[in-house]
């Protein structure tokens, strides 16, 4: 777990051991102490290097062993051994250094990092702090700003930006071991006053009070209700305002605070669950692990609406070359002018140069005839999508997978358009579509596992995190967002506002409530799904449709030509395009209707907002569990985390219903069912049912029970 050697004559170098990051695990903080204590015992070894195994110094204390008991040394004292030795200590940074392992390479004397490695203190996306001295010692090396900056987001930065820092003492293109190991003989002799971190001062700026005031506002403003940010700045404080001892103290005592949180707990679900949805297996039985991606090397998009710019940059991001289609000159041209900018943009921020060579620009579709994989973003219409698919289907090589950005559209009948409809598989982007991490891969019935696992290693080529989901109406995502939609019109009709139920919903978390973004997507844009699904029935306000409750609320504002931001009106009125304010139209509007069709207005409490409109998002949840459109909770949560803003906190939408109690969301959908038998909706799924009554068993057991349930079907 930790490997000892004497290389060079007399630099002892420890090797941490523990695959695939070098996690410190209980057995490699041990061998740490061990090869610490031997190095610094031989008198052979006039200084000593910390490096890590298969090119990766360290990617933090180990997150498996969070929630268990834990055992082996603690860091802190670990580090501060290091830290206090009387031989040099140089960390050698490959690969990455993060949380726990940059704190380790903190206590070290020198750091020397390779160009290509990356480091930062992540912890506070896990709900916790860097509480292995990351708070006293980051800011006494880079100043409080940058420290703030560090630990309040979690970055990871370039060890170029580290250098600049002082975070690291040397950057290097050749091996960062082998330069610390020379590092190390050449500093052998050299004293270390000056060398301890802890012993530095912390710098601090004059107007240092108005620094953190403005930090935590931020943090506060930012992370609606997480309070592991609240508690990095809380460290920092102490950085600036107490001797080292009493601010490791009080590190420990805000770790304390957050490291049994049900917060810290949710972010780590969060973790892992991003990780477990790469390892996807589908209904007919296909897994990842045996299904063989193909590579893709030319790529082509069709359609550059916004959608289709942002799916050509991502793929041009990545470095794939792509023919990007439109079939007009004009908003060809204005594609390409906007592409361009996006990738210089990009290109600003993340360094290097914009990859605008990667790009082909046509308005003839042969030109797509001999790329590997097609992904098409043309207007959401069935029949549009249709007979493009025809057309690829005779252009494209017969090998060439035909992929279709679509949000909601039947990806069997897309397929059934194409003479390979094996090779036909949903690629569903989120808006920004070269932002947003989430990417819904969505396997029609006849859409091969190679079809699949190549989409989804696109997907991670591109920087996505990509969830195999099946096929129904909305898919995943949108499918769940419409019960959540539909009840919050709901409670309109029954007395509420539009800000007193965005309000409930961003104080629970969401950066955004539903009607707020409502208004940024477009109120017609929701029209227009609903006018493809049959519902809309222009100049009628009839609240029944298809035998269920409807609000044709949306409707009567499309009508108004209030379609939200775009328009300056929608659920609230926009002086300027992005400030939503309550608009007492829309409050006259609400009581005229309700007028019109004897709607009494009562108090709703936001208790009454949250369990309506979440717990009919969560049933719709296990009603996608049990009909096997997703595999598993982790998948749904995901989603609704990276693609609908569940704020991370909370775990997302079947962790949190887990943490609830799914005896109590039961019996509220009942409560309300009772209250609304008019709305299937509320009706319990049978999932949800039998999985209280076996006894609510915890997340990660529920699989099972789906598997079980499901091979009785
Ligand atoms: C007193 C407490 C002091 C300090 C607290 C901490 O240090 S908290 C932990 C801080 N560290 C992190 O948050 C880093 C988390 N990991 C990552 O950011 C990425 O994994 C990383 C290291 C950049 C590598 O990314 P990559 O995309 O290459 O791989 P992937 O993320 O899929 O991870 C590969 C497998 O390694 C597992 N893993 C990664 N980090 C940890 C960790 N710190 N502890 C335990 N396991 C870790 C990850 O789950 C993957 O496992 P797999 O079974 O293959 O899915």
């Amino acid at each position: 777990m930790a490997q000892y050697s004497r290389v060079s004559g007399n630099v002892g170098l420890i090797t941490l051991q523990n695959p695939p990051v070098n996690a410190l695990s209980a057995a490699v903080r041990q061998g740490i102490v061990d090869t610490v204590k031997r190095a610094l015992g031989d008198p052979e070894v006039k200084s000593v290097v910390i490096c890590g195994q298969n090119g990766v110094f360290c990617g933090g204390a180990d997150i498996r062993e969070f929630g268990t008991h834990m055992t082996g040394p603690p860091l802190v004292p670990m580090i501060h051994a290091i830290e206090m030795a009387d031989k040099p200590v140089v960390a050698a940074i490959e690969g990455v250094a993060l949380g726990g392992g940059l704190e380790l390479a903190l206590g070290c004397h020198y750091r020397i990092a390779h160009t290509k490695a990356k480091v930062g203190l992540p912890e506070v996306t896990l709900g916790l702090l860097p509480a292995a001295g990351g708070t006293q010692r980051l800011p006494r090396l880079t100043g409080l700003p940058a420290a703030i900056a560090l630990i309040t987001t979690g970055r990871q930065i370039t060890t170029a930006e580290a250098l600049k820092l002082s975070i690291v003492d040397q950057v290097t293109d050749y091996s960062a071991v082998d330069t610390a190991v020379k590092f190390a003989k050449s500093v052998a002799e050299r004293s270390l006053d000056g060398r301890r971190v802890s012993e530095r001062p912390c710098p601090c700026p004059p107007d240092v009070d108005a620094l953190f005031e403005a930090a935590m506002q931020k943090v506060r403003q930012s992370a609606r209700g997480a309070i592991a940010p609240v508690a990095c700045v809380q460290a920092l404080q102490a950085a600036a305002t107490m001797p080292y001892a009493l601010g490791m103290q009080r590190e420990k005592e805000l770790m304390a605070t957050l490291f049994t949180s049900g917060q810290a707990r949710a972010l780590q679900y969060s973790f892992f669950a991003q990780r477990a949805v790469g390892r996807w297996s589908l209904p007919s039985g296909a897994r990842w692990d045996g299904s063989k991606p193909r590579p893709i090397r030319k790529t082509a998009v069709i359609g550059l609406g916004t959608m289709g710019r942002g799916i050509t940059v991502s793929l041009a991001q990545a470095g794939l070359s792509v023919i990007a289609v439109e079939a007009q000159e004009k908003p060809l041209k204005e594609a390409q002018q906007a592409i361009s900018g996006m990738l210089q943009r990009g290109a600003k921020r993340r360094g290097g140069a914009p990859p605008l060579d990667l790009i082909t620009y046509s308005a003839n579709l042969q030109a797509v005839a001999d790329v590997d994989l097609v992904i098409e973003a043309v207007f959401e219409d069935v029949a549009l999508k249709k007979q493009l698919f025809q057309h690829l289907s005779a252009i494209c090589k017969p090998e060439a997978f035909l992929c279709t950005n679509t949000s909601a559209l039947d990806i069997d009948l897309l397929a059934s358009q194409s003479r390979h409809p094996e090779l036909v598989v949903g690629m569903h982007f989120f808006a920004p579509a070269h932002v947003m991490k989430l990417l819904e891969v969505v396997h029609g019935s006849r859409s091969s596992p190679e079809a699949v696992a190549t989409a989804m290693n696109l997907g991670k080529q591109m920087g996505k995190v990509g969830v195999a989901v099946g096929n129904c109406h909305g898919f995943v995502g949108n499918r769940m967002l419409k019960p959540y939609l539909e009840q919050g019109l709901f409670l309109l009709e029954e007395g509420a506002t539009p800000e007193m139920v965005d309000g409930a919903l961003e104080e629970f978390g969401f950066a955004m409530g539903l009607f707020r973004m409502s208004d940024l997507s477009g109120i017609d844009v929701g029209w227009r799904v609903r006018k493809g699904e049959g519902l809309v029935q222009p100049g009628a306000s009839v609240r029944v449709r298809q035998g269920r409750r409807y609000s044709p609320l949306g409707d009567l504002l499309y009508e108004q030509g209030r379609f939200g931001q775009k328009t300056g009106r929608g659920w609230y009125r926009y002086d300027n395009r992005h400030e939503a304010k309550p608009d007492p139209w829309l409050n006259n509007f609400l009581e005229d209707y309700r007028a019109r069709h004897g709607l009494a207005a009562r108090r709703i409490e936001c208790q009454e907002v949250l369990e309506r409109c979440l717990y009919t998002l969560i049933n719709e949840g296990f009603r996608i569990l049990e009909e096997g459109i997703a595999a598993g909770p982790e998948d749904i949560d995901v989603i609704y985390v990276l693609g609908y803003g569940w704020p991370k906190h909370r775990g997302g939408p079947m962790y949190y219903a887990s943490m609830v109690g799914l005896i109590k969301v039961l019996e509220r959908l009942e409560h309300y069912l009772r209250a609304h038998p008019d709305v299937p909706s509320l009706q319990p799924c049978s999932l949800l049912r039998r999985l209280v009554a076996s006894g609510s068993p915890p997340i990660h057991k529920w699989r099972k029970i789906i598997k079980k349930t499901q091979s009785h079907l």
